[in-house]
């Protein structure tokens, strides 16, 4: 049980890049934060700031109240979990595992009762005399996992800890930690390319570009309500159109939608999901290629100048390739100069 307070922390690494540029960010008691974003946008070297890896050039980390900016990894109530996990492949199962708690003096009966509770915990029960080489990939990340739990930090740190399993694996590890995260309700900061596992499994998601927080919000709020067009484009799927309003309307080839909003240029965002269409000749834009996935189609759509978007629809048989269509958008939002302003978003 903790809070972890990120207070105007940069880190400007000798070379001069900045990876993280004057961040701040408060984890509250409990709670799962993803930290998501492009490659280099400075997710792990906070991450790794947090744990104690890399020292801050400026600001202050708290856990509790408690100032760790300048303690030893070692010394913090904190755990990661890495990618490459790092196991050491000459001990079993158990003893990776007991390790830490070793280090930490503990009596023998205790470790193996803490051990083998956390080992079940992750469903490795009976894995103790297991090497590591004798172990799949996912169980080797469960062991990892259990390394960390087993000291009961106060703030968990995970670091892409699936990026290296199947898809399927990944799910079902993620379902698995985020309901142990909640068993246990450990303060846990995550980071992940993958914006799939930031929706699923984040109370609240960080967006970062380049060291800094573009955006902070629930996941349902960053989905639908993306406050720049680089979150809007980076989670999920999204038409992302460049045009111009003139009296009253966004045009761009062919589109024409009325818009309450001052004349100039404007991106106009909307989800696949978000756009009908209806058959018409000409039509605004030109059924490209269906896809039919069984419960919906995505329909790929291009405009005179030759843009693409994409369209969700129920019925796809209904349409053909070669057939004009007309966009009507049911939500939509528009951004000029990478600011929000305009939203047609129904709760
Ligand atoms: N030890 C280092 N020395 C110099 N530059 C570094 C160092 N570590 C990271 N960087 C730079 O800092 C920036 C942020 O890197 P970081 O690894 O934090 O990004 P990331 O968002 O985690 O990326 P990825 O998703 O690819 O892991 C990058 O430009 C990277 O090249």
């Amino acid at each position: 049980m903790a809070v972890l307070k990120i207070e105007n922390v940069s880190k400007i690494f000798q070379g001069g890049t900045t990876a993280v540029d004057d961040l701040s960010l408060e984890v509250s008691d409990g709670e799962l934060v993803c930290l998501l974003g492009p490659s280099g946008s400075g997710k792990s070297t906070l991450l790794r700031m947090v744990g104690g890896f890399e020292r801050p050039t400026q600001g202050k980390i708290f856990i509790d109240e408690a100032d760790i900016t300048d303690q030893w990894p070692e010394r913090r109530p904190t755990a990661m979990v890495f990618q490459s996990h790092a196991l050491w492949s000459h001990m079993n199962v158990f003893k990776n595992v007991a390790f830490g708690l070793r280090l930490r003096g503990l009596p023998a009966a205790e470790i193996r009762q803490n051990v083998e509770g956390v080992l079940e915990m992750v469903g490795l029960a009976g894995y103790g005399k297991r090497m590591i080489h004798q172990l799949s990939g996912g169980q080797q990340q469960r062991v990892a996992l259990a390394r960390s739990l087993v000291l009961e930090p106060k703030i968990l740190l995970l670091d892409e800890p699936f990026a290296s399993l199947d898809q399927h694996l990944r799910e079902r590890l993620r379902e698995e930690v985020r309901d142990i995260q909640q068993r246990l309700k450990i303060t846990t900061l995550f980071v992940t390319h993958g914006q799939d596992e930031a929706l699923s499994m984040a109370d609240r998601i960080v967006v970062m570009r380049d060291g800094r927080t573009e955006q902070i919000g629930r996941p349902d709020a960053v989905y639908r309500k993306p406050l720049t067009p680089f979150v809007a484009g980076f989670i999920g799927t999204m038409n992302l159109v460049e045009g111009q309003v003139m009296r009253g309307a966004f045009t761009r080839a062919g589109i024409r939608v009325p818009l309450p909003v001052a004349d100039g240029p404007a991106t106009l965002a909307v989800r696949p999901e978000a756009l009908d269409l209806i058959a018409a000749e000409p039509g605004q834009a030109q059924v490209h290629r269906i896809t039919d996935f069984g419960t919906h189609g995505i329909v790929d759509l291009e405009l005179s100048d030759g843009t693409r978007l994409k369209s969700m629809a129920t019925q796809p048989n209904a349409l053909r390739p070669g057939q004009g269509v007309d966009l009507v958008p049911r939500a939509l939002t528009v951004y000029r100069e990478s600011r929000e302003i305009y939203r047609d978003v129904h709760d």
